[in-house]
């Protein structure tokens, strides 16, 4: 039945009608659906994805029930290994007779019972009771007890894995008041080696059940002895307890002797065991520490010329990352990917990129300016140079391919220039820099829609506020329809959470540290609380002590800002220290030539801000100083990071102040070992003064300013604005300023210290 509502134009259609007037719009008649598909390709194209949501369903499903049965065969394993460590426990020789006297209390034995032995007890057998040994079925039913039984000892006692009992035809006689045991067992073993058990005497009604005196003589009831021959007739009497008539209890030294071997001997195994549980930890250690995996490139979907390129620059094998991510990432998944530093995530986005870009000319082979398919973007010039340098060692032998670098501190005109002299597809730049070419309509945003992959290095960093607007931007202006990677040693849970600006909702998290360190056990890190006035001093005191320890050293010192850095650059100058300066403070020339050289020197301090604290690959680093606490945990380990490199050994020091012992917390899972402080020299300390009264009051003035505006945004320290700034002024005392340096007023109001005591303002 056909509808139809009149529908005035001038008034708006009301909501009910809106979806009545859709739903009609779907019944028949010949119409283009999104897409410019007709009715049937529409169709078709809901029932492809009906089918596939079927299929994905059924794969799950599949997965649970697989994982379900995993579980399942876990939780056996596990019920059945802890019931193994339960054997592991030897029984004492109380609970042992007191699990035989259970035994032959049961209903039916009453009749093994002298009056004598006491009141007839009817306890209830609970079988775990049994001492681990005693299975035999026999021996537990005392109507046996009047013939031949097979006894094999006290077997669960020293053997602790499985119960092994009675292996041999052991035979008690029935001849009253004697009995014999005879064993032909050595000391070390129970009777499942055959010893004999030999005992005469009636076992009937009346019977006096025999106990074991010392040296292996057996008392009757009358003190009587008989001759125990086997060794290892530890406590097999039932009539013990308090029922016992004999005062004096004699227990067989031997048996004795022999529990004590057997208590070694258990120790000797939990030892044993232990030692082995150590060296298996060690090369599971070890084996999680390389970071080297089994596979090859050649065994993956990657061109063979970019093969030939990596075994030119020596990769032959992948580090376990690369291994990990290869496959989603060449399958066009988003992924956000976390490993550890220095374990060669360049080289896993770089290969999809450029495959990317090979698959991408394959099929747009005739336009006139090739779009730019891949975008790496990055926090540092540095690190877009480094990412651009490797690029280009990979794609040595693709002719057609091309990679640029967009970044600030260079010229704008000539990054244009390049761009339309040498259209390249992959592009590896810095968002600001980036976003300029955008802004400025110089082509790059056309070329950019036609992108395929998008690749955020340092994504924690690059999706944190600092950058959060411009990421926003750079986003917005690429093609929805795209490839996205994210990739960081550091990927904290807020960062997870916005990574959806940029990522498929569907996309694989890629985790290759799991609930492992997030920094390298090959790393020793330690950390040392500096009162305020010695921090100069400590860092020539730990500096010195390296340099004298390890030839080939290559340091980094971070410090909080970059005015610090120049401070303490210019103070270990002076100081005549083979040292580099290295921070944003430096025009970009002088930061590429200061990076070059630290990369391909040795014996080398480079003091730095955390310019280098992320992604810089500056081989063989032997030792990290930071002095005082980074930003924050992550930073911590990317500037940890730049040592133990490639699975190698480094070493990491972090000096705080005791007002910033709090950061500690941040970082209390990681294996920091403190440092006691050391003696210092009072001859380096007053070199140290006189070296700082040299150091150019601009500097001081800078650090100073530097200082206190990196504190203040601290959430702890800044929290507090007069003991702020009482730290501020010793800071002042300790390089040497007479008063603190004033501030701006907008600065002081910014920082809401304007009225603080202390506080300078300029006039
Ligand atoms: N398959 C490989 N075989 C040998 N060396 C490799 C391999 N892949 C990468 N490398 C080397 O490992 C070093 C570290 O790589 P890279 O800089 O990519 O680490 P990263 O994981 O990105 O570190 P960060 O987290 O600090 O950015 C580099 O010197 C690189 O050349």
């Amino acid at each position: 039945m056909n509808i139809i509502f009149l529908v005035e134009h001038s008034k708006p259609i009301p909501r009910f009608l809106q979806t009545l007037i859709s739903v009609r719009h779907m019944g028949g008649g010949p119409r283009t659906f999104p897409g410019g598909l007709n009715k049937w390709q529409w169709k078709r194209l809901h029932e492809k994805k009906a089918r596939d949501k079927e299929s994905k369903l059924l794969d799950q499903e599949k997965q649970l029930y697989q994982a379900r049965i995993r579980s399942d065969i876990r939780a056996k394993i596990d019920d059945s290994s802890r019931q193994i460590e339960s054997n592991y426990n030897p029984i004492t020789p109380k609970d042992h007779i007191k699990a035989l006297a259970d035994r032959f209390m049961k209903e039916g034995a009453e009749d093994l019972w002298n009056e004598d032995d006491g009141p007839v007890k009817v306890p209830t057998f609970k079988p775990n009771d049994a001492p681990a040994g005693v299975r035999n079925e026999r021996f537990r039913d005392p109507r046996n007890l009047t013939g031949n039984f097979e006894v094999g000892g006290f077997g669960g006692m020293s053997n602790l894995s499985k119960p092994r009992f009675y292996s041999a035809g052991a035979s008690v006689r029935k001849r009253p008041g004697r009995y014999k045991f005879r064993g032909n067992d050595s000391s070390s073993s129970d009777n499942d080696d055959g010893s004999e058990f030999e005992g005469e005497g009636n076992l009937g009604r009346n019977v006096k059940w025999p106990r074991f005196g010392t040296n292996g003589i057996v008392e009757d009831e009358e003190g009587g002895e008989e001759e125990m021959r086997g060794k290892k007739m530890a406590g097999s009497s039932a009539a013990l307890g308090k029922y016992d008539r004999k005062t004096k209890k004699r227990i067989p030294l031997n048996v004795l002797e022999n529990e004590d071997d057997l208590s070694q001997h258990v120790e000797m195994i939990k030892k044993e065991f232990s030692k082995r549980n150590l060296v298996e930890l060690e090369e599971k250690d070890d084996e999680e520490e390389s970071i080297m995996s089994e596979k090859r490139f050649d065994e993956f979907d990657v061109s063979p010329l970019t093969v030939k390129a990596l075994t030119t620059a020596g990769y032959v094998q992948m580090t376990k990352v690369q291994e990990a991510t290869i496959t989603a990432c060449l399958e066009g998944k988003d992924a956000v990917v976390k490993a550890k530093t220095g374990t060669g995530k360049s080289a896993a986005f770089l290969l999809p990129a450029i495959e990317t870009v090979l698959k991408a000319s394959r099929l747009k082979s005739r336009l006139r300016v090739p779009p730019v398919y891949v975008l790496i973007l990055c926090p540092t010039r540095e690190l877009a140079s480094q990412i651009s340098a490797e690029a280009n060692v990979l794609i040595k032998y693709h002719d057609g391919i091309g990679v640029q670098t967009l970044v600030g501190g260079t010229r704008f005109k000539v990054d244009q220039k390049r761009l339309e002299s040498d259209p390249c597809q992959i592009i590896v730049a810095t968002p600001g820099r980036l976003l300029d070419h955008i802004e400025n309509k110089s082509g790059l945003s056309t070329r950019l829609m036609g992108l395929h992959l998008l690749v955020v290095d340092e994504a924690d960093h690059l999706l944190d506020l600092g950058f959060r607007k411009d990421m926003e931007k750079i986003v917005d202006c690429l093609p929805r329809q795209r490839q996205s990677l994210l990739f960081s040693a550091t990927i904290p849970k807020e960062v997870r959470r916005v990574s959806q600006l940029v990522l498929k909702r569907e996309h694989a998290y890629i985790d290759t540290i799991g609930l492992g360190l997030d920094t390298h056990a090959k790393v020793n890190q330690s950390y040392l609380v500096v009162p305020h006035e010695q921090n100069f001093q400590m860092v020539l005191h730990l500096l010195k002590e390296h340099i004298s320890q390890v030839v080939d050293y290559k340091v980094i010192v971070f410090c909080t800002t970059a005015m610090m850095a120049s401070l303490m650059f210019t103070l270990l100058r002076e100081l005549r220290l083979n040292v580099r300066e290295m921070h944003s403070r430096k025009p970009q020339l002088y930061r590429t030539r200061i990076s070059d050289e630290f990369k391909e020197s040795k014996r080398l301090i480079l003091i730095t801000s955390d310019v280098s604290a992320r992604g810089m690959n500056y081989p063989d680093v032997t030792l990290v100083i930071q002095v005082g606490i980074p930003s924050d945990r992550a930073n911590y380990i990317h500037r940890l990071g730049r040592t133990g490199r490639e699975g190698k050994a480094g070493e990491g020091i972090l000096l705080v102040a005791p007002w910033e012992e709090h950061f500690l917390d941040e970082i209390k899972d990681l294996p920091l070992a403190k440092i006691s402080l050391p003696q210092l020299d009072p001859d380096m300390i007053s070199k140290v003064e006189d070296s700082m009264a040299k150091v150019d009051g601009s500097i001081k003035e800078a650090a100073y300013h530097a200082w206190l505006g990196y504190y203040n945004s601290n959430r702890e320290i800044g929290r507090d604005k007069t003991t702020l700034v009482e730290l501020a002024s010793k800071f002042c005392d300790s390089i040497g300023l007479q008063r603190p340096p004033a501030l701006f007023r907008k600065t002081a109001l910014k920082m809401g210290l304007k009225d603080i005591d202390g506080i300078r303002i300029r006039k």
